[in-house]
């Protein structure tokens, strides 16, 4: 499938299924070998990182480790609001933990930039971050990223998690809004 409409916009595939696995794959491996010892404690940044999150978790083989769930929401239709909506916090003690960050993206960096802080709070040991999909020319903030599935052109994206007004998280490739829409 080459392209894909979703809701009123044409989307053309950018980075194939097979694409994504293989790197998600390679990710994890590189995880398993910087996390030995480390009991990490896994962070998914909900909604749009629950598909990835789930993909590395399961490829995660370090003892004792586990996963939690945090949400926040700045994106409506293919703009972001600039303002970040803490919808679910932590509950877990992030003290002196190990802490995996989960992006699906790091567009403007803002999202990333107030997890970090709120994580930042909690006094954990480490934090490391991993982010599917970064956008180098959009991001806006400084941010050390530690593992990076994909670097992308400026442009929005759609599928495997990510959304366009809550629509196409189910599609298991990532597709670029095409250029006339
Ligand atoms: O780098 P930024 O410009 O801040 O964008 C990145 C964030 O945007 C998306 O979240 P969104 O606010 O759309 O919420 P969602 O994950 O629930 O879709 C995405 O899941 C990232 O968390
Ligand atoms: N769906 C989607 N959400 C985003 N959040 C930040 N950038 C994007 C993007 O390109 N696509």
């Amino acid at each position: 499938m080459k392209t894909v409409q979703v809701l009123d916009k044409r989307f053309k595939l950018s980075i194939s299924e097979e694409d994504i696995q293989k790197r998600v794959n390679e990710i994890a491996q590189q995880m398993n070998k910087d996390l030995e010892g480390k009991s990490p404690l896994f962070v998914c940044i909900l909604n749009g990182a629950f598909m990835f999150a789930s993909d590395i978790f399961k490829q995660i083989t370090v003892e004792n480790s586990s996963i939690t769930f945090f949400r926040l929401s700045s994106y409506v239709g293919t703009k972001s609001t600039g303002k970040i909506k803490l919808i679910m916090g932590f509950t877990e003690d992030l003290a002196n933990r190990t802490v995996v960050i989960l992006e699906d993206i790091v567009d403007t960096g803002v999202t990333i930039q107030n997890t970090i802080e709120q994580v930042k709070a909690h006094k954990p040991k480490e934090i490391y971050i991993a982010t599917l999909v970064y956008k180098p020319e959009a991001c806006k903030v400084p941010v050390n990223l530690d593992y990076v599935g994909f670097e992308i052109p400026n442009k929005f994206i759609v599928g495997y998690g990510l959304d366009y007004d809550l629509m196409g998280r189910n599609l298991p490739a990532i597709y670029t809004l095409a250029e006339d829409e």
